[in-house]
C-alpha cells in the first residue's frame, strides 16, 4: 500500500492533500506519514519474527535517519528501540518515551560526558568502537562505581558496495575493530570489574541493494561469537546492524525484508542468542517526502532549462553529497509533454543541484514538487547554510496533520549570535 498517491489530480499523503499542507505551513516542508512508518516497522518485525532462530530481535531503529520526536514516538508506540549516536540523539530518543532499556549507544567518538551520561541512563549496551574507548569506559565505571553493559563494534573488513562515503565495513574504515581485536577486547572487558560484555555488533554501510555483503557480515559474526563462546566466554547478544536498502525510484531495488530475515535465519541457524537489528533508512525513508515550491523557470535562449525551487542543498543534502536520485514529482501533474531540466535550489553554490538532465512535466512557478523518498537523512541533515531558516516538519495520520517541528522566525535564528561588548 502507498500512502503518498495522486487522488483527484493531486498528490496526497495519506487522507491529506499536500497543497493543504503547503497553504498552511509554507514550503519548503517535510511530510511524513505515520501509517507508512508503523506498516514499515510492522514488514521488518514479522519478517524477522517468522524465523523461530531470530526470536523476538529487538529492532533499534537508528535515530540519526530521522530524528524528530514525533516521528521517534510513532516507532517506540510499536515497540522500536533506538540506536544512537550521541547524547542528543539518547535525549531525543528517552523524550519519544523509548526505554533505557531498548537504546543501543554506537559511535566511533563518544565523549567521557556522553558516556558518563549513558552509563547513568542505564542504556541496553554501549557499542565500544575501540581499546582507547574500552578502557575511558572503564575508567568512568570504577569512578561511579557502576558496571554498565557493553558489546564490541566489530568491522568484518566487507565491502557493502554502494557509495563510498556510506559504506563502513572495510578494515581501513574508522568504525570498529577487527575480529581478531574483538576477540582480544571482548576478554580484556570480561577481565574488567568494571564492564560488562554480553554481545557483539557489526554495520557495515547503508543503502545496500544486496544481500551478499550482508551475508558475508553475518557469517564472520556468527563464527566470531562461536570462538569467543569456545574461550568460556558468556554472549548473550548479536546485534547485527541496519545497512538494508529501500527502492529509491531508478535506482537498484533492494532485498525484501522478508528476504533479508530468510538469511539471517539462515545464516544463524542453530546460534541461541539474542538478536537485535539497526534499520533506518529502511523505516523513514520512503514515509516522507520533501514539499517544495517552483520560484522560477528558466528556461536559458541558449537551451537549458533551470528550474529554481525555494529547497535547497542545505535542506535536503543528500543529491549534493552522494549524487543521490530523488524522484521528483508534481503536486498537481497537468500532463502534456516532459521536457530535460535541472532542477535546482536558490544557494550559491553549483553543488547545490537536485539534479541535471532530468525528463519532468512542464513546471511554472508557484507549482509545487515533492522530493519522494526524503524521510531517512532529510531534514536530519539539514544545515542553515547561507542563513536559511531550518524547514518545519509535519506529521499526517489520516486526515489529520501536525506541526512537529516549527520553522524558526528569523528573529530566533539571529539572536543565538552574540556581538562581544568590545565590538559594542
Ligand atoms: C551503527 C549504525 N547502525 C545503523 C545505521 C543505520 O543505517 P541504515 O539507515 O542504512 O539502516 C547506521 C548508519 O548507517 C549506523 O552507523
Ligand atoms: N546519510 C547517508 C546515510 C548515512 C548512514 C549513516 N550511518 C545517506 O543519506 O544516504
Amino acid at each position: 500500500m502507498n500512502h503518498f498517491e495522486v487522488r483527484e489530480g493531486e498528490l496526497h499523503c495519506e487522507d491529506v492533500p499536500l497543497s493543504a499542507i503547503a497553504a498552511a505551513v509554507g514550503t519548503p516542508v517535510y511530510v511524513y506519514s505515520t501509517a507508512t512508518l508503523e506498516r514499515h516497522f510492522t514488514v521488518l518485525r514479522q519478517a524477522l519474527r517468522g524465523h523461530n532462530v531470530l526470536g523476538d530481535p529487538l529492532i533499534a531503529y537508528a535515530v540519526k535517519a530521522n530524528s524528530n520526536v514525533a516521528v521517534l514516538r510513532v516507532l517506540a508506540r510499536q515497540g522500536a528501540g533506538a540506536d544512537t549516536v550521541s547524547e542528543g540523539e539518547i535525549r531525543r530518543a528517552l523524550a519519544a518515551g523509548v526505554p533505557p532499556e531498548r537504546i543501543v549507544f554506537s559511535g566511533v567518538g563518544k565523549t567521557a560526558q556522553e558516556l558518563a551520561f549513558a552509563i547513568d541512563t542505564g542504556v541496553a549496551e554501549i557499542n565500544i568502537e575501540s581499546e582507547p574507548e574500552l578502557d575511558l569506559l572503564a575508567q568512568i565505571a570504577a569512578g561511579k562505581g557502576a558496571r554498565p553493559t557493553i558489546a564490541i563494534r566489530v568491522n568484518p573488513d566487507v565491502s557493502a558496495g554502494g557509495h563510498s562515503k556510506i559504506s563502513t565495513g572495510k578494515a581501513d574504515s574508522k568504525f570498529g575493530v577487527s575480529l581478531a581485536e574483538a576477540e582480544r577486547l571482548y576478554a580484556k572487558a570480561a577481565a574488567s570489574p568494571h564492564l560488562n560484555p554480553v554481545g557483539v555488533t557489526c554495520h557495515i554501510g547503508s543503502q545496500i541493494t544486496d544481500l551478499a555483503p550482508l551475508e558475508a557480515a553475518f557469517a564472520k559474526m556468527r563464527a566470531l561469537v562461536e570462538r569467543l563462546r569456545a574461550q568460556g566466554l558468556t554472549v548473550e547478544r548479536l546485534d547485527l546492524g541496519g545497512g538494508l536498502g529501500v527502492p529509491y525510484f531508478n535506482m537498484p531495488e533492494p532485498p525484501s525484508p522478508t528476504d533479508y530475515a530468510a538469511m539471517a535465519a539462515r545464516v544463524m541457524t542453530g546460534l541461541d542468542i539474542q538478536f537485535a537489528f539497526e534499520p533506518g533508512r529502511l523505516l523513514t525513508a520512503n514515509a516522507g517526502v520533501l514539499l517544495a515550491s517552483v520560484i522560477h523557470r528558466h528556461d536559458r535562449p541558449e537551451g537549458r532549462r533551470f528550474v529554481v525551487l525555494d529547497a535547497a542543498m542545505n535542506d535536503l543534502l543528500r543529491p549534493a553529497m552522494y549524487e543521490a536520485y530523488h524522484d521528483i514529482r508534481p503536486v498537481r501533474p497537468r500532463g502534456g509533454p516532459e521536457q530535460l531540466c535541472d532542477v535546482v535550489g536558490p544557494i550559491c553554490e553549483t553543488g547545490d543541484t537536485f539534479t541535471r538532465d532530468r525528463m519532468l512535466p512542464d513546471l511554472e512557478a508557484g507549482d509545487l514538487v515533492a522530493f519522494m523518498s526524503a524521510g531517512a537523512y532529510g531534514a536530519a541533515m539539514a544545515s542553515e547554510y547561507n542563513t536559511r531558516p531550518l524547514i518545519p516538519e509535519v506529521l499526517v495520520s489520516g486526515d489529520r496533520f501536525a506541526v512537529i517541528r516549527e520553522r524558526p522566525s528569523y528573529e530566533a535564528m539571529l539572536e543565538r549570535d552574540k556581538v562581544p561588548a568590545w565590538l559594542a
